[in-house]
């Protein structure tokens, strides 16, 4: 009996142990999951428990604790830890290291006196304007002001901190930082000096050397490389174009304005497309689906860009397709700046690879891996070194006024009938829109391409003119004009008009060119 209420007392006391075990567990577990939901909330700042991101064109939800861990996990292996950016401020506000992203918040007095009072500005997008901030410490930063009343630009702004947050790669404008305060919101990027592509590009005064501009293509692929194939889950430019290719100090490539979703190309009417015109994928316009080949699409017009420095907008399609026709119709349309510094064979080399990427089929074109290895490719290389003059294009350009004038009847003694042979070749390819006579051609409303390529045949052609025996001559590798002038061949294939013209002058073959043209006025008096 008495064993029997031992008995008894040892399961009650135990029983009560483990009641106060259980209990414990309960009051703990409920303070740590109380803990836990503050945090979140606070992380959330406005308990928004998700915030939309753009991946693959599909509107998806992140959820932030898991995008917080990634950013720190990110910061941490490549990023300038965020310590050494708080730093950078003076008063940096008391909630700088927001949870959302995991990217440091600064409050609108430190900008404001960072960017002087918002005197410094660099320039105007879509989304507002772009300043300068120079830091206490020195450091220089960029900051993105959005515009106050867009709502558009609320969302872009928080997508936008979310994904950088996220994101990180050296060929990508990294986001260091923002502000929400007082109703304004700001972007805060690293400060890229030599700004975007799309300025040096069309800058009269800067030249971008060819190897430069094979290392920005190189820089582009990485950066979008990252974009496509790195980031979990994928992103997207959707508004890849030489604009938000920016440059730093040593004119190393990075890519920016990625995860905004842009807003609609206004086209007089509701579009609905997104992006920028002169870059959008035909695709994407008649299927309103926007793929990673969508990107590929601009990065070629981008591509076609650095060979040609011809801007979308001024028909570079138009350029491009007529180039196309002929193997080496890329070197009529190569950059001025470039022409006689670059090697010809890795121009057509990096034409071929933009050609690819602009593929009317989206599957055709190739991934950034594949272009990435194209390009690295054209820079290894080993080709001849060439001087100012380049042997293929050299050769291949006296080739094709060799043929030009093959066909034309030899006997014919008179050279006025010569012109008007070639230009009915040149109206029958279409490079002129007229049968008139040379010295009248330049005047001719011709579309900037035929003009380009037409002013190339005219210097070589007016040569042509003053040859006696000219195809017998080019043949042997010079030409003769008159009993005692002898030109040398690499004349008639320059592809520098000033230098052609400078040469005319202080040749004598500049009377003989004014006497050709007055026989062509003549010529033309006639008919
Ligand atoms: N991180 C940066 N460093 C230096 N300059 C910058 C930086 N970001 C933008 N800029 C400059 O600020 C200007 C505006 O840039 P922003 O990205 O807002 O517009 P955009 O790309 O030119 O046009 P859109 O917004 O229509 O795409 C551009 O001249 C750009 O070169």
């Amino acid at each position: 009996m008495v064993h029997k209420a031992d008995l008894v007392i040892i399961g009650i006391c135990v029983g009560v142990a483990f009641g106060i075990l259980i209990a414990s567990l309960v009051f703990f577990g409920i303070r740590w999951y109380k803990r836990r939901v503050r945090l979140h909330h606070h992380a959330n700042e406005r308990s928004v428990a998700t915030l939309p991101i753009r991946t693959n064109g599909l509107e998806t939800s992140v959820d932030f604790s898991a995008s917080l861990s990634n950013s720190i996990a990110i910061k941490t292996s490549g990023f300038p830890a965020t310590n050494s950016q708080h730093s950078w401020w003076s008063h940096p506000s008391k909630d700088h290291f927001a949870s959302a992203s995991g990217l440091p918040r600064y409050s609108y007095k430190d900008i404001q006196k960072a960017t002087q009072n918002f005197t410094t500005i660099l320039g105007e997008g879509s989304f507002g304007p772009v300043y300068k901030a120079t830091l206490p410490t020195g450091g220089v930063v960029a900051v993105k002001v959005l515009g106050t009343n867009s709502k558009q630009g609320e969302k872009e702004f928080f997508t936008e901190v979310t994904l950088l947050g996220r994101l990180h790669h050296r060929n990508l404008v990294n986001l260091v930082g923002y502000c929400v305060d007082k109703g304004h919101r700001m972007l805060i990027y690293e400060f890229m000096s030599n700004g975007s592509l799309a300025n040096l590009l069309y800058s009269e005064e800067y030249i971008l050397s060819w190897e430069d501009r094979v290392q920005i293509a190189l820089d582009i692929s990485h950066g979008v490389e990252y974009l496509h194939d790195g980031a979990v889950p994928p992103v997207i430019h959707r508004d890849l174009k030489s604009a938000n290719i920016l440059l730093d100090q040593s004119l190393r490539a990075k890519v920016a304005d990625f995860g905004l979703s842009k807003e609609e190309v206004f086209d007089g009417r509701n579009s609905g497309l997104k992006g920028t015109y002169g870059y959008i994928d035909p695709m994407y316009i008649s299927t309103s689906k926007f793929t990673t080949k969508s990107d590929i699409y601009s990065f070629g017009v981008i591509l076609f860009e650095l060979i040609t420095a011809i801007h979308p907008h001024q028909n570079l399609m138009e350029y491009v397709n007529l180039a196309a026709m002929s193997f080496d119709g890329v070197d009529e349309i190569l950059d001025k700046k470039l022409v006689g510094t670059c090697n010809l064979e890795q121009v057509r080399s990096l034409a071929a690879i933009a050609h690819k990427c602009i593929h009317r089929t989206p599957s055709k074109r190739p991934s950034t891996g594949e272009i990435l290895h194209a390009i690295l490719k054209i820079r290894q290389r080993r080709l001849i070194k060439e001087d100012t003059m380049s042997f293929t294009g050299y050769d291949s350009s006296r080739m094709k006024l060799v043929n030009i004038l093959k066909q034309m009847d030899p006997r014919d003694p008179y050279r006025i009938d010569i012109t008007d042979a070639i230009l009915e070749k040149l109206y029958n390819m279409g490079v002129i829109t007229t049968r008139k006579s040379l010295a009248v051609c330049e005047n001719l409303s011709v579309s900037s391409f035929c003009r380009r390529r037409l002013s190339t045949i005219l210097v070589r052609l007016k040569f042509a003119e003053h040859m006696k025996e000219a195809v017998t001559y080019i043949e042997q590798g010079h030409i003769r004009v008159g009993p005692d002038t002898v030109i040398d061949p690499a004349f008639l294939v320059t592809r520098n008009m000033e230098d052609f013209i400078t040469w005319v002058d202080t040749s004598k073959i500049k009377r003989k060119v004014l006497e050709y043209n007055d026989k062509l006025d003549d010529y033309d008096a006639m008919n």
